[in-house]
């Protein structure tokens, strides 16, 4: 198994400087602010945007989202309350009986007595017919729906091939029952330079899209350039939002070939030149509602990450909290950092908020350099590396 790739560069994330703090700017969410151990205190947050696989990996990885702690030595804290639950799986969740038992699997892998709450979704084909999307709301367990342009990502090629010629009835029902299209925003045609992919889907697919259906509520998937910045500010607020992923708001590209190819860091949209990354940071550290958390923690097994032709995804459900505290933080918006991890999604559902509480401590923790099960490994985004927010439930 090849191990030789030890991230030797990742320190090349954003700077960080612990005395621009300004205390006084996020008074409403500071539990304790003796200086070494300054915590917060945030509403659980939920995860709107995550990838927990099946099977052996399903088991290994879903500790790390759910509301308990790392089994080993190493204590996860008690993360997310609910998590949006992407279908790609092989074959993917086209049908609302296929996640109702797939969100049966999840809950079978948690451990007694947690109450992390899996929100389904369903896998958009060519031929999913208004009917599912009935059967889906009446459900209670399905709670949007979601397009993968076909060949655009991980496990997509029983995607869409033509949303306008194949898809409008359906997305009708799903207007007409409030039912949000989740969107990997990337078109597939191979003369699109690879960089540019989000730019050109925004204006081919969804502006087009959102002119024939005014009223369908649409999620931007994992937005990494300044123009989806701004198409999500030129919608109407409350029907297109957007989440954003920890590594879109602290790497660049840069990152995929710091010191030789880093095939950890490699996901889909692929990471952006620094001024997208500037912009996406501004635009959820500016306190506006229209984005919100979603990690695309994306696991995949070592060996199928650093080969010859890797798989694209980064697991980051380890970590997410604590970079997404450092974002804020490093932008003087703590004070907004609850808003984005536990408000602004649940609100842009419709579902209530949760009750319970996390704290993140700012004490420093060391990543595991990976996460071993039977028969393979994890490696988590910053693996080996010191972070410095640390959640727990208490
Ligand atoms: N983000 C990724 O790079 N990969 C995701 C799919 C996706 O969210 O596009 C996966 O399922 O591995
Ligand atoms: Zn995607
Ligand atoms: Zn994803």
């Amino acid at each position: 198994m090849p191990t030789s790739c030890s991230f030797p560069c990742q320190r090349s994330w954003i700077s960080y400087h612990p005395s621009s703090i300004n205390l006084r700017s996020h008074r409403f969410v500071v539990a304790s602010s003796a200086a070494a151990g300054m915590e917060l205190s945030l509403t659980r947050p939920d995860d709107w945007h995550l990838h927990l696989r099946e099977g052996e990996l399903l088991h290994a990885v879903a500790s790390h989202s759910g509301d308990f702690g790392w089994r080993r030595w190493w204590c996860s804290a008690r993360q997310f309350g609910r998590a949006i639950v992407m279908p790609n799986l092989k074959p993917p969740i086209t049908t609302t009986e296929a996640a109702v038992a797939y969100r049966q699997s999840i809950l079978k892998a948690l451990p007694e007595g947690s109450v992390f709450d899996p929100l389904m979704t369903l896998y958009l084909t060519d031929n999913t017919s208004p009917e599912e999307i009935k059967l889906a709301r009446q459900s209670g367990v399905v709670f949007a729906v979601k397009l993968y342009p076909a060949g655009a990502t991980t496990n997509s090629q029983d995607g869409v091939t033509d949303i306008f010629g194949k898809c409008i009835p359906v997305l009708e029902e799903m207007a007409k029952h409030n039912m949000p299209l989740l969107v990997h925003g990337e078109v597939t045609d191979p003369s699109v330079d690879i960089f540019d992919r989000e730019k050109v889907f925004i204006e081919t697919i969804l502006e087009p899209l959102l002119k024939k259906l005014p009223h369908l509520k649409i999620v931007m998937e994992h937005i990494t350039t300044m123009e989806a910045v701004k198409f999500i500010e030129s919608c109407s607020e409350g029907s297109v939002a957007a989440t954003v992923t920890p590594q879109h708001l602290i790497l660049n590209r840069n990152s995929l070939f710091q010191g030789g190819l880093q095939p950890h860091n490699y996901c889909l949209p692929v990471l952006k030149r620094e001024i997208h990354r500037e912009a996406i940071v501004s635009a959820v550290t500016s306190g506006s509602n229209r984005y919100f958390l979603g990690t695309d923690s994306a696991p995949h097994e070592r060996r199928r990450k650093e080969c010859t032709c890797g798989c694209a995804g980064i697991y980051n459900a380890p970590v997410a909290l604590s970079l997404y505290a450092k974002v804020f933080e490093q932008a003087g918006s703590l004070d907004k950092l609850e808003a984005f991890t536990s408000f602004n999604g649940p609100d842009f559902y419709g579902l209530p908020r949760n009750t319970s509480k996390i704290k993140l401590r700012k004490s420093s923790w060391k990543v595991p350099v990976s996460y071993p099960y039977e028969h393979g490994e994890i490696v988590p985004m910053f693996a080996g590396e010191t972070l410095e927010w640390l959640p727990s439930n208490n």
